[in-house]
Formats: C-alpha cells, sequence, structure tokens
C-alpha cells in the first residue's frame, strides 16, 4: 500500500472528512484487486463496514456512514427544500430530520422485528453490497390495519439509519388537483432523487389502487404510471417505503417495484399486555400486583393506538381523580368503555353488540353493571336478548 494513501487516510480520520475517508479506503481496495490481492481488497472493504466506524467525540458516538445523517447532525447537509403546488402554494412534502424523532418504544412481533432489523443493516452496507456485485433491498412495502405501527415504523428506520424522512401522503397530494398530480410527483421525485433519505409515501392505494378503477379516465392511468416510472429512475440512495391499509388494492405493477414486504398485523396477547404495562409504567402507574394478562383480554381485537388511547385516558383519571398511582381493574374497563365502546353519551343508548364484545374479551358482568351504573340482572337480561337476535 502507498504512504501517501495512509497520510490520506489520516488526514480524513482527523478532519472527520467521511467522503475522503470512505473515497481512500475504496481506492487502497481498488489498488490491492489491481495487484491481484482480491482477499485482502474483500477483507479491508468488509472491514469498514463492520465497524461503521464511530468516532468518539466528546462522549457521544458519532455515526461515520451512512453520511448523510451524520452531515445532517453536524448540519453540513444542504436543507431539503420541498416542491410546492403550483396552483395552492403548499408545500408537497414534510422534511423529518433524525434529531426531530423520539426513541419511544415501538412494538413488533419478533418475527418483524428481525426482518427491519435485517433491511436496515443491508442498506447501511449497501457499498459494500454494490461493490461485490449484491443487490440491496430498498424498496419496503408495509401493510396492515390502521393503527398498527406503519407509520411509525418508517419513522424508526429513519432513526436508526440516521437519514432524514421525506413525509409524502399520497391521498391529499391527488385529492387537491388532479390535473396537477402527475407535475407534483415529478417535482417531489426529483427533489429527493440521488440523496440519502427515506421517501415515505403513505397512503400508497389512494394512488396505485386507481389504475384499475373503470370509472376514472386517461389522466388518473397516466398520474399512476408517471408514480411507477419516477419509482424505476430513482437511484439505489433513496430507500423508499410505502404504506397502505388496503394491500389488496395494490395491483401486481405495483408489488413487483418492492422487494420486501411486511404485514404489520393486530397486536396479539403478548404485544398486547407489553404494551399497557410499557405506558403504565413510563407513567408511573400500576405494579407488579396488576393483571395485564387480564387487561391484554379485554382489549382483545383493538389495535395498538386504539389501545394506546384507552391507557392514556386510565392513566389521567387514576392521576386526575385518585391521586394515587394504582390501576384497578375498573379504571382500565371505564376507558375502555369512554374510548372504543361508546354508548353515545347516553347510557340508555348502549351498544349492546360492543358490550357483547367486552364479556366475550372477559369483563365481568358484574365490574360493566358498576361502570355503566345499571342493575347488573337488567344488563343480564338486554345481553340475553341481544344474544337471542343473533342466533
Ligand atoms: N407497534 C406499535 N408500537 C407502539 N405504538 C404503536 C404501534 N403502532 C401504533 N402505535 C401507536 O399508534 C399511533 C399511530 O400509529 P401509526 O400511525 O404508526 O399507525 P399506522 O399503521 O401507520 O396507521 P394508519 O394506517 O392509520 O396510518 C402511534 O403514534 C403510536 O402511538
Amino acid at each position: 500500500m502507498r504512504l501517501e494513501l495512509v497520510i490520506d487516510l489520516i488526514k480524513a480520520y482527523s478532519n472527520k472528512d467521511d467522503k475522503l475517508f470512505k473515497d481512500k479506503v475504496s481506492q487502497i481496495a481498488e489498488e490491492e484487486k489491481a495487484k491481484g490481492n482480491k482477499n485482502s481488497a474483500t477483507k479491508l472493504l468488509a472491514a469498514f463496514q463492520k465497524n461503521d466506524f464511530k468516532i468518539d467525540e466528546g462522549g457521544s458516538k458519532k455515526v461515520f456512514f451512512p453520511s448523510s445523517g451524520a452531515q445532517v447532525a453536524s448540519n453540513k447537509q444542504p436543507q431539503i427544500i420541498a416542491p410546492r403546488d403550483k396552483s395552492n402554494n403548499l408545500e408537497l412534502f414534510e422534511v423529518i430530520y433524525p434529531s426531530q424523532i423520539d426513541n419511544s418504544s415501538i412494538f413488533l412481533a419478533p418475527k418483524i422485528e428481525n426482518k427491519i432489523e435485517a433491511v436496515i443493516n443491508e442498506y447501511k452496507n449497501k457499498d459494500f453490497l454494490v461493490s461485490n456485485g449484491l443487490p440491496v433491498e430498498n424498496r419496503l412495502l408495509l401493510c396492515g390495519p390502521p393503527g398498527c405501527g406503519k407509520t411509525s415504523t418508517a419513522y424508526m428506520i429513519a432513526k436508526k439509519m440516521d437519514l432524514p424522512l421525506i413525509y409524502v401522503r399520497l391521498d391529499s397530494l391527488v385529492s387537491s388537483f388532479l390535473g396537477q398530480t402527475g407535475t407534483n410527483i415529478r417535482k417531489i421525485f426529483e427533489a429527493v432523487n440521488g440523496r440519502n433519505v427515506i421517501l415515505l409515501l403513505d397512503e400508497f392505494d389512494s394512488i396505485a389502487k386507481m389504475r384499475d378503477d373503470k370509472n376514472e379516465l386517461g389522466e388518473l392511468k397516466r398520474v399512476v404510471n408517471t408514480l411507477l416510472q419516477n419509482l424505476d429512475l430513482l437511484t439505489s440512495d433513496v430507500f423508499v417505503i410505502a404504506a397502505t391499509n388496503h394491500e389488496n388494492l395494490l395491483d401486481k405493477a405495483v408489488w413487483r417495484r418492492f422487494n420486501s414486504v411486511m404485514y404489520l398485523d393486530l397486536p396479539n396477547k403478548a404485544l398486547r399486555a407489553d404494551y399497557i404495562k410499557h405506558l403504565m409504567s413510563f407513567h408511573g402507574i400500576g405494579d407488579s400486583k396488576v393483571n395485564y394478562d387480564k387487561l391484554s383480554d379485554f382489549t382483545s381485537g383493538l389495535n395498538f393506538s386504539e389501545i394506546r388511547e384507552i391507557s392514556l385516558k386510565a392513566i389521567k383519571n387514576i392521576v386526575l381523580n385518585e391521586g394515587s398511582k394504582d390501576l384497578s381493574i375498573k379504571d382500565y374497563v371505564e376507558a375502555l368503555i369512554d374510548v372504543v365502546f361508546l354508548y353515545n353519551t347516553d347510557k340508555e343508548v348502549l351498544d349492546i353488540s360492543k358490550l357483547r364484545k367486552l364479556r366475550e374479551n372477559g369483563v365481568t358482568l358484574q365490574v360493566l353493571a358498576e361502570l355503566l351504573d345499571i342493575p347488573r340482572t337488567t344488563l343480564s337480561d338486554r345481553l340475553k336478548k341481544e344474544e337471542i337476535r343473533h342466533g
């Protein structure tokens, strides 16, 4: 290896010039390859990627690569300016920098968590993979019911990759002025192409599904084609995440564009219990005596967003009314009824089918009757009548 290259490496390291550092490592690898030392070149690149070159700066770790995130943190990266719609002058996307994303916990099934970690790792090492002639997964489709963490997962990935997130809501993009949509899509893709960013296309079905809509005319088809063509033209620097609640509405041409597809489902019993426990302990409520298993049963069939709302309501009630830190089953069910099993403010107009669901989820008649302030036998009769009505 030439001495000048070593000196350049040292200079790059001390100036924290990640681009120069990376260039010099690549140059050394190339020279080794040219000399017939392919193994040494591969080893060097592997060591480089594996160590991720973390430099300690006064106690806080700075990620050397991928570079764009580090540059944002040190204000070296030029700001990403969102293009605007010609008619209403509104910005076509929102830029969210990793420093603006908090570290709040996201609960995912272990299988999904592992898959996401693998995708992040692959993207972080994309240069190495590409230099070895291997493709990189940089198109992720997140599907699943609302409130199960598609958007939150995209944020978490941006935080972990230390990259700016470009957030586009396709439904609002389309609903504004159809005639402008194609132009707006082009403007968005031009603004991000070639940059190390995450492009989140939320409510993806709102545009992709239009292709087959018999009632819509050529304009919509053109819009969808523009979207697909622009996706194809993106460089591999852009990591694309599309999110949809209606994956069944996406056609084959759309599925083909994504090399990773993940389904974020409603939380199972264990995840619900962990999530409720996490929310409670975060606010200093509850203790080891609380039966989280039971609370988890009560919330069967609900999504994370609903469980969060219920739990926060219960926490607020406990803190405001009782000033205590205890969590009773009744407190929780009361919040549950308020948030999800609404009875139109008038207790006479009970939504019996929802109450049946609560009973099925394990809430006792006694607790329900007390909370609803109706005699237990009356409630029991009404539930039985409902049962007969439904066979
Ligand atoms: N897996 C999860 N772990 C922890 N909290 C979650 C999770 N999923 C959702 N939440 C909570 O619900 C809120 C809404 O979730 P999010 O917007 O990520 O869901 P989504 O699947 O994108 O929903 P939509 O399809 O309606 O856009 C989050 O801000 C968070 O508080």
